[in-house]
């Protein structure tokens, strides 16, 4: 069903640093996505670097690597229809300058370099994200009993 697209989501170091777990997470709730997969870890080096594969060339590379290993991180995996699209515009652009208030970095943050969160920006980098932060035991499928209030019953 389109209802069980799904995403990445991670807050960085930062949004764990400055508090911003719970808000964070709120706001996700509150839109009315299903969590399937949360954890808080301190990520290591070659998860990061793989991770984030596809930016190796660039300038900031290594102080992206450093500024997400500088302390923990709350990757999730968020469900729902239209997520990752969604989930995106929830965050705002990379840059939060960028950004219109009422998303999160707009809301929250100041700098790209200490943008507090990261999404999958396409069903191909969720699928690859998922997998690399979570095994499958870890995502967890159950019932949330909202969901007949999100979504018109199918006829
Ligand atoms: N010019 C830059 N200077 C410093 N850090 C940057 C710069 N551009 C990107 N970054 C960092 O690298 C991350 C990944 O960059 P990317 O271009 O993939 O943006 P994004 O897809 O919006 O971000 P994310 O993947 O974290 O959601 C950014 O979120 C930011 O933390």
């Amino acid at each position: 069903s389109p209802n069980k697209e799904r995403t990445f989501i991670m807050i960085k170091p930062d949004g764990v640093q400055r508090g911003l777990v719970g808000k964070i997470v709120q706001r996700f709730e509150e839109k009315g996505f299903k969590l399937i997969a949360m954890k808080f870890v301190q990520a290591d080096d070659k998860l990061l670097r793989t991770h984030y594969a596809a930016l190796k060339d660039k300038p900031f590379f290594e102080s992206l690597i450093k500024y997400m290993s500088s302390g923990p991180v709350v990757p999730m995996v968020w469900e729902g229809l239209n997520v990752i699209k969604v989930g995106r515009s929830m965050l705002g652009a990379t840059n939060p300058a960028d950004c219109i208030p009422g998303t999160i970095r707009g809301d929250l943050c100041v700098q790209t370099g200490r943008n507090i969160i990261h999404g999958s920006d396409s069903g191909d980098s969720a699928q690859k994200e998922i997998g690399l932060w979570f095994t499958p035991s870890e995502l967890h499928d159950y019932t949330h009993h909202s969901e007949k209030w999100i979504y018109e019953k199918k006829k």
